[in-house]
């Protein structure tokens, strides 16, 4: 049996993973839970998955769980979630947090040996150098969760990587696809949240929007398959049906499909290299129900922004990529807060990469200097 601890198990991707361990309840067991503030329904979790050790942010929601769960062990903070991602009793972690706070447990996850299965895309974009060299030197294996990499990491299976000609990223082109650079000034926080095919939690459904989630999903792909971001090109492909796509040198086109299910990315990501049986749960893809076809286009670059940026931090390196993604997170916090407009998400980004002093060769200290200080700047900017 597999034992897993889930860093942000109230999440949009942790919630989904328990549902596939609790179908799966022969083959996985839950070493550990974890979330922020959301202790109602960490406690739902605690009580059916019954895991050894848990961990939340705050120190009095830590306290109230002790006395609850006597049998549990408890941690919080930064600290704790090193704490469950290292645990003895766990073979596989579930890196499902939001953002690049992820970045020290994955790193904690991997100087202990663990499997990691991966959707926390922020911290590969801000440490993938960093956590690349230490999962090649552990001998880990860190499997994508994100529905592209998922597709991607399942298209190269079998292929040395030197058959590979470029990678075909799909994007929904999220719920502004077609919109003006005018048209982008108007819209509405309940807008940008009403994602096309894909219900997540609320920070990836903005960068969708902005699509500013591309653009990481560029700087993910670039480390999670060693391939330089002008050999990853984005379609976008409004049904959300072909995940992804390699194409080889040879021509062929090999692209994974399926119905827009995160459970399978995640079942996959659990249980490599085999497959898990999803059971009546799972809809099959209907290709004879796609009214409206599989369409294809190329990504609107002059309207969104957010695209071009990414792939500037990329081939530039260094703090750049720590940068766009650190102000990034703190803008659609506050356009979440309805404290900015979301054209100045990418306006904003602009000017922050236009302005940036860049720094190179970053260990983990500099990537988290970098980090606050960037924050620091954004909050002090609006
Ligand atoms: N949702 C999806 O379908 C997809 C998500 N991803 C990626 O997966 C990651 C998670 O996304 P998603 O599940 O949507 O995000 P959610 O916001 O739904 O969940 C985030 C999880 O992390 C916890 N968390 C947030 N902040 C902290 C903190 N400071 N300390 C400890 N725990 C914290 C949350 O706890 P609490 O509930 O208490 O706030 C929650 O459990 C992101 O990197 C995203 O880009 C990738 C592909 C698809
Ligand atoms: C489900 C998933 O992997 C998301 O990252 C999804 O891709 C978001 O949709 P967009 O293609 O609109 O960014
Ligand atoms: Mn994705």
């Amino acid at each position: 049996m597999k034992r897993i601890s889930i860093l942000g198990s109230t999440g949009s991707i942790g919630t989904q993973a328990l549902d596939v361990i609790e179908e799966n309840s022969t083959e996985f067991s839950v070493s550990a839970v974890s979330c922020s503030k959301n202790i109602a329904l960490l406690c739902r979790q605690i009580e059916k998955f019954r895991p050894q050790a848990v961990c939340v942010e705050r120190e009095e929601d830590a306290l109230l769980i002790s006395e609850k769960y006597r049998n549990t062990e408890v941690f919080y903070g930064d600290k704790g979630l090193k704490e469950i991602a290292s645990m003895e009793d766990c073979d596989m972690v579930l890196n499902s947090l939001m953002g690049m706070r992820g970045l020290e447990p994955t790193m904690a996850a991997v100087d202990a040996g663990k499997d990691i299965a991966f959707a926390n895309k922020e911290t590969l974009v801000v440490g993938g150098e960093l956590v690349m060299a230490a999962v090649k030197r552990k001998g880990i294996k860190l499997l994508p969760v994100d529905s592209e990499h998922s597709a991607i990491f399942q298209c190269l299976q079998g292929s040395a990587a030197s058959n590979v000609k470029r990678i075909l990223l799909t994007a929904s082109g999220g719920p502004f696809r077609g919109y003006s650079a005018e048209q982008l000034e108007k819209v509405t926080i309940d807008q940008a949240l009403a994602h096309p095919n894909w219900s997540m939690g609320k920070k990836i459904t903005i960068d969708s929007a902005t699509m500013m989630n591309k653009g990481l999903e560029i700087i993910e792909a670039r480390w999670l398959f060693d391939i330089p971001a002008e050999k990853i090109q984005i379609v976008v492909h409004p049904q959300s049906i072909l995940h992804s796509a390699v194409e080889y040198r040879d021509g062929s086109i090999i692209g994974q499909m399926g119905v827009p299910d995160m459970r399978v990315p995640i079942a996959y990501a659990l249980s490599y290299p085999e497959r898990l049986e999803m059971g009546s749960s799972m809809e099959s893809l209907d290709l004879f129900s796609l009214k409206e076809g599989m369409t294809f286009y190329p990504a609107d670059r002059d309207v969104f922004r957010t695209i071009d940026l990414a792939y500037e931090a990329c081939r530039l390196g260094g703090s750049y990529p720590v940068v766009l993604n650190g102000a990034n997170e703190v803008l659609v916090e506050m356009f979440l807060a309805g404290r900015i407009r979301f054209i100045d998400i990418q306006n904003t980004l602009m000017k922050v990469m236009e302005e940036h002093k860049p720094e190179y060769r970053l260990d983990m200290e500099g990537i988290l200097e970098q980090d606050m200080r960037i924050r620091e700047k954004m909050r002090n900017m609006i």
